[in-house]
């Protein structure tokens, strides 16, 4: 790609890629540097913290050790294999799980990263079978799971991190501890995840709307890509593990049957609203970041909900469920367990499970319908 020296204003000159220059050559004093280089995660979130008032900067340096933390992972899933991280550890984590070498790998780096912030009071992992009190005294507890989807890892599908952060009431006063962190999702104060796809994706929320941002590999930023994301009304696609149907309530059965179209019940979800069109298309990945992003983006409706063999679901509450719902609310779209709001949901376990179905307002509607019976057929 050939550059060319601009005028940008100021008087200074700034390298352009010549093909914008020529086709905007007759103006070169109103060229507007926005046009070249987008908005950069670090500048989006000094933003956000400018709008906060007594702000410290200690939250915009925490959301920046995160993004270091995910780029340095980036760089090893995008070449596991050769990097010997694929296969397994041999060691079997607090669910019970075996840890993967890319998750143990993931783990390692976030844990290093957030103890060099200083920012943190208390940090809980989906590896780790406790919390771990990091700095006494520092404002921020952060919860995540390092590497979402490990089923998908050897085989180069979709994989991903999400995390929340919460701010801890008296930091100065007391000592980190488990309340810190068992506290209703309506409390987080930043909450995101990435997802290692096809390009690197980071989707983030601070409370003030939800934002995706893509890694440039070449130049490694995040830089702004889809500015606040609004999930749509309604979708045409469900995304759930129908490997389980033989062991879900008969209500949730009754909903997939509707889903599929397999029953022609006409639903309108809400008042005056356009009756929804069945039969969805399915679509299922088994990593809950690529589920849950392809459903941000275009709607629709994705659920892990409880079954006979795991009463709470399979997803955990404080670093998935909670930040999941976090930003797709933030969004305008909607995260249930099926009859309660996820956000108010109050924690009593660091790896608690809970049902989850987040997606568009009128298709999770429906879904709580029938799960409370307030629709059969
Ligand atoms: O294989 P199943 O039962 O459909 O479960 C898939 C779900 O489990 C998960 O892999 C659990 O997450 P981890 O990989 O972090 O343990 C989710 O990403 C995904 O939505």
């Amino acid at each position: 790609m050939s550059v060319a020296l601009a005028a940008c204003g100021e008087g200074r000159l700034r390298r352009q890629p010549a093909d914008f220059i020529m086709a905007e050559s007759s103006s070169i004093p109103s060229i507007r540097p926005a046009h070249v280089v987008g908005t950069t995660l670090r500048e989006h979130v000094l933003q956000d913290m400018h709008a906060a008032p007594g702000a410290t900067g200690e939250f915009t340096s925490l959301l920046n050790h995160i993004s270091l933390a995910i780029r340095i992972i980036n760089s090893r899933v995008r070449a596991a294999g050769l990097a010997g991280l694929l296969g397994y550890t041999g060691e079997t984590n607090v669910q019970g799980e075996a840890v993967q070498k890319l998750d143990a790998f993931s783990n390692e780096v976030l844990l290093n990263v957030l103890d060099r912030s200083g920012h943190c009071g208390l940090i809980g992992s989906e590896e780790l079978d406790d919390a771990q009190i990091n700095n006494n005294h520092a404002k921020y507890v952060v919860l995540f799971d390092p590497l979402d989807g490990s089923s998908n890892i050897d085989t180069n599908v979709g994989i991903g991190t999400i995390f929340a952060v919460l701010r801890r009431s008296e930091p100065k006063l007391t000592r980190p501890n488990l309340a810190d962190a068992l506290r209703p999702g309506r409390e987080i104060v930043a909450a995101g995840y990435v997802l290692y796809g096809p390009s690197t994706v980071f989707v983030l929320s601070t409370g003030q709307g939800t934002h995706g941002f893509t890694l440039d590999p070449a130049i490694g930023e995040f830089f702004l890509s889809h500015p606040d994301i609004r999930v749509p009304a309604r979708g045409s696609c469900f995304s759930v593990n129908e490997g389980n149907f033989s062991r879900w309530s008969p209500e949730i059965q009754n909903w997939a049957r509707w889903i599929k179209g397999e029953d022609s019940t006409v639903i309108v979800p809400s008042e005056g609203a356009e009756p929804l069109k069945t039969p969805y298309g399915a679509r299922y990945v088994g990593s809950l970041v690529a589920d849950a992003h392809r459903t941000l983006i275009k709607g629709g409706i994705f659920a892990y909900p409880a079954d006979s063999k795991s009463k709470n679901g399979k997803l955990r509450l404080l670093y998935e469920a909670n930040p999941m719902a976090f930003l797709f609310e933030q969004a305008g779209g909607m995260a249930t367990n099926g009859k309660d709001r996820i956000l108010e949901i109050m924690p009593t376990e660091l790896h608690q499970r809970v049902p989850l179905v987040l997606g568009s307002r009128d298709d999770v509607s429906v879904f709580r319908q029938f799960v409370t019976g307030e629709r059969v057929k």
